[in-house]
């Protein structure tokens, strides 16, 4: 046989490793001037595990076949070149036609520098795992001057995109304020974090602090909210950093208080009670395909919470008062 194709008969398209129950990756063959015809399709995995039974005969087989005469020089980069015929199997771990042609006089003769259209192509599924216990993820590979070919083949991908795109339900403000929710106030508020010391520095020098809510002059529905929320007075935090924000001054502002002090009100009030009175003024001319704010957190849990507790601010009742137009950045009323 001159090139080394995949003719056997006995063996099931598609290669799988017994012992761990994977499927393995692909085979190649040479001498072929189409780079599509070079490589045979690794079976879907699906359709592997469900002809497992046709590979209950051929124990040997895969014995040989997975058990490697050298160790890979790149092990987390694998590439299985199944050679067989009259040839003995050979698993091959290079990726590269180099590589191939280096590692194993097999792989030499099967792939000879002159073919120009040589393409190693691993269409395994999602994840392999390889003989020596490690996972890698299936990657596509060529020689530098088969970029042509490979391009022709690469086909945009159709339809919607594989990973979804997680969107919180919105919430009424029935179920947000539900009883169920056992909103109360942050636990201790009175008797410890009222009386913390705030220390401002920087900024302008201005320590403007809130004594109430009401001195914030927010809009009527997000007062609404505070009210719902059963916040009684402005926590330490608050009383500092809701000021400053809703000053809109030209600086950075930095707030840092205990957990579970209330900083997501600080500045979630703030921010949305800006936001709403901007709609306000500004009417239909809002670009609405552009975000009004970007809060970054950690994890997802807290991106969570934040945006329960964004809700919770800015959810307004149908029907409820419009607040006047031609509000102020502060919320008096012009
Ligand atoms: N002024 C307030 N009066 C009463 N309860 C409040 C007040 N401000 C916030 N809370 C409540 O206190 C609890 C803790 O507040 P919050 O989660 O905002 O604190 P935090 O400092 O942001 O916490 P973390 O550091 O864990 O993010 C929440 O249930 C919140 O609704």
């Amino acid at each position: 046989m001159s090139g080394l194709q995949i003719n056997e008969p006995a063996r099931p398209r598609g290669v799988f490793n017994k012992a761990r129950k994977q499927p393995q990756s692909i085979a190649q063959s040479n001498n072929v001037p189409n780079p599509t015809q070079s490589c045979v399709q690794h079976e879907d995995y699906n359709n592997t595990l469900a002809n497992e039974n046709l590979y209950k005969d051929n124990e040997e087989w895969f014995t040989e076949v997975y058990n490697p005469p050298t160790a890979p020089k790149n092990p987390e980069r694998l590439i299985n070149a199944d050679l067989s015929g009259t040839q003995k199997n050979v698993t091959n771990y290079s990726h590269t036609r180099a590589d191939i042609a280096q590692e194993h006089p097999i792989g030499k003769a099967a792939h000879p520098k002159e073919n120009e259209n040589f393409l190693v192509q691993n269409r395994a599924p999602k994840k392999q795992v390889n003989d020596f216990g490690d996972c890698v993820s299936a990657s596509t590979q060529m020689a530098p001057n088969t970029q042509a070919p490979y391009e022709e083949e690469r086909q945009p991908r159709q339809g919607p995109r594989k990973s979804k795109r997680y969107i919180p339900p919105r919430k009424l403000e029935a179920e947000l304020f539900a009883p169920e929710n056992n909103i109360e106030a942050g636990p201790y508020f009175d008797e410890n974090y009222s009386e913390l010391a705030i220390e401002i520095t920087g900024g302008d020098g201005a320590k403007l602090l809130l004594d109430k809510f009401d001195d914030c002059k927010f809009a009527p529905p997000i007062m609404k909210n505070i009210e719902n929320k059963k916040y009684g007075k402005p926590m330490p935090i608050q009383q500092s950093v809701i000021p400053i924000i809703l000053g809109k001054h030209d600086f950075d502002m930095m707030g840092h208080a205990q957990t579970g002090s209330g900083k997501t009100a600080a500045y979630l009030l703030p921010i949305i009670d800006i936001i709403y009175k901007f709609k306000l003024n500004t009417g239909d001319g809002l670009n609405m395909d552009s975000p009004y704010v970007l809060i970054l957190s950690p994890t997802r849990e807290l991106a969570n919470q934040l945006h329960e507790d964004a809700m919770a601010f800015a959810v307004a009742r149908a029907g409820s008062e419009q607040p006047k137009r031609n509000w102020n950045s502060f919320g008096t009323p012009e």
